[in-house]
């Protein structure tokens, strides 16, 4: 197989993808992250990840490249990363007592080849009360997070229930991810 790059900065899909056991090298690929509002969460991941993947893709045309997108949506609206503590208390007052989506992007590029998908993964959490928001906020955990927790910390606290991938919440749905890996190399020959 030709080298592999994972077109990411998160130590947490770096740490996902080495589950494949296949060596591979991450990058920032550093692309503006802004999308359209309207947006469907389905397309704005899908096409989010498409724009991390192009951007290493350009430079590295004979590798295997992987680009991935994480948001949560809350009746509609997707809550990206919290810009500022009270963005981040915004979200989880938003978030608490509520089932809301996490929805990741992950693309896959080698050549003029590409597969897309998109995993759909419904958390709820547990009624918040608001000292419990403000120490979840004090251990800076939020912050390079969408929707302003991580559910593989102390935002594990947080969490009721999930229906759906556990890792596709932590950014990447990795064993979907091999199939469709394994599904794109069997395809090329
Ligand atoms: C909901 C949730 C999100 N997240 C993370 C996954 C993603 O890393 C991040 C969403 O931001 P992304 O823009 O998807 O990813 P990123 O900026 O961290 O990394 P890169 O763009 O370089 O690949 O939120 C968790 O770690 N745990 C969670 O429970």
């Amino acid at each position: 197989m030709q080298p592999l790059i994972l077109a990411s900065s998160s130590p947490r899909r770096k740490e996902l993808l080495q589950f494949l056991q296949i060596p591979f090298e991450s990058m920032n690929s550093n692309v503006d992250e802004s999308i359209d509002e309207n947006m469907c969460p389905d397309a704005a991941v899908k096409e989010l990840a498409s724009r991390k993947a192009e951007a290493i893709a350009a430079k590295f045309q004979d590798s295997w490249v992987i680009g991935s997108d994480t948001v949560v949506v809350l009746d509609g609206e997707i809550l990206g990363k919290p810009v500022s503590r009270a963005d981040g208390k915004r979200m989880l007052e938003m978030l608490s007592g509520r089932t809301h989506e996490v929805y990741t992007g992950v693309v896959i590029l080698f050549g003029k080849h590409r597969r897309v998908f998109a995993e759909k993964t419904e958390v709820t959490f547990w009624e918040l009360p608001e000292a419990e928001i403000e120490r979840y906020l004090d251990s800076g955990e939020p912050f390079d997070k969408a929707g302003g927790y991580g559910i593989q910390g102390y935002g594990s606290l947080l969490v009721k229930q999930i229906k759906g991938d556990y890792f596709s919440v932590v950014g990447l749905p990795v064993s979907r991810l091999a199939r469709e890996l394994k599904a794109m190399q069997e395809e090329l020959g």
